[in-house]
């Protein structure tokens, strides 16, 4: 059973893939961690982020074992994260990787912007997770916050439209609602109530309803 979840930045996309995997018993992969992993190496190396050979290259090779997730996630390798992918040639370099996983016994739960459209166009449930740019600026606000991030509400709430922006307008595998995805909203839900809805919908696909 493969449950593909797509959505934009801080939509909770992430959260809800954690606890439906745990749900389900299946294994879970963010695939935002991949595209930071290349700009986190791209940066380690001194290197610049708009050469799509390079970053190719780094993409092909990349040993996610090798990186501290925690000097993945921030601000910075969010919009880092964003420039790389929307090189076809990175794209390409991560399909197989995440094909692998989702394609394994029992299947899998993946999280990012292109998995029902593009890397598990048959998944089994396609979710779309969405919630308004404010609401999502406030969720990582709190979050940055939390973390001693002092990035004022504005400048997230900037990053965030600017992010969806470039996401959505790539020419590669922009971020859409995927055939046959049935989309969340979040925004008035609290994170037991998304994840609730969520489980709901991903039944209701199963289901075949
Ligand atoms: N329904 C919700 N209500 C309030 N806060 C939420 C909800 N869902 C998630 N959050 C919080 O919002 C923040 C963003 O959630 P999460 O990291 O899951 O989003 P994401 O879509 O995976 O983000 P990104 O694409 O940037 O990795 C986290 O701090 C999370 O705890
Ligand atoms: N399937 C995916 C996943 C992510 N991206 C790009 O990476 C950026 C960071 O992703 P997060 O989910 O960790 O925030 C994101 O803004 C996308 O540009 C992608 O293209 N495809």
């Amino acid at each position: 059973m493969i449950i593909a979840i797509d959505g934009p930045a801080a939509s909770g996309k992430g959260t809800l893939a954690k606890r439906l995997a745990a749900h389900y018993g299946r294994p879970h992969l963010d695939t935002g961690l991949l595209y930071r992993g290349v700009a986190r190496v791209l940066l380690d190396r001194g290197e610049p982020l708009d050469d799509p050979a390079l970053a190719a290259a780094v993409a092909g090779a990349l040993d996610m074992g090798a990186l501290d997730e925690s000097r993945l996630r921030g601000r910075e390798m969010g919009e880092a994260a964003s420039l790389v992918s929307a090189f076809p040639a990175v794209r390409g370099a991560l399909l197989d990787l995440q094909r692998r996983f989702a394609g394994q016994p029992g299947g899998a739960v993946l999280d990012g912007r292109d998995i029902g459209s593009v890397v598990c166009p048959d998944a089994h449930a396609k979710l779309f997770v969405t919630a308004s740019p404010e609401e999502r600026a406030a969720r990582r606000h709190r979050e940055l916050a939390s973390r001693g991030d002092p990035t004022p509400y504005e400048a997230v709430l900037a990053d965030i439209r600017r992010r969806d922006e470039r996401d959505s307008t790539r020419s590669t595998a922009p971020l859409v609602v995927p055939p046959g995805g049935r989309v969340l909203d979040t925004t008035a839900l609290d994170p037991d109530g998304a994840f609730a809805a969520a489980v709901a919908l991903v039944d209701a696909s199963l289901a075949g309803s």
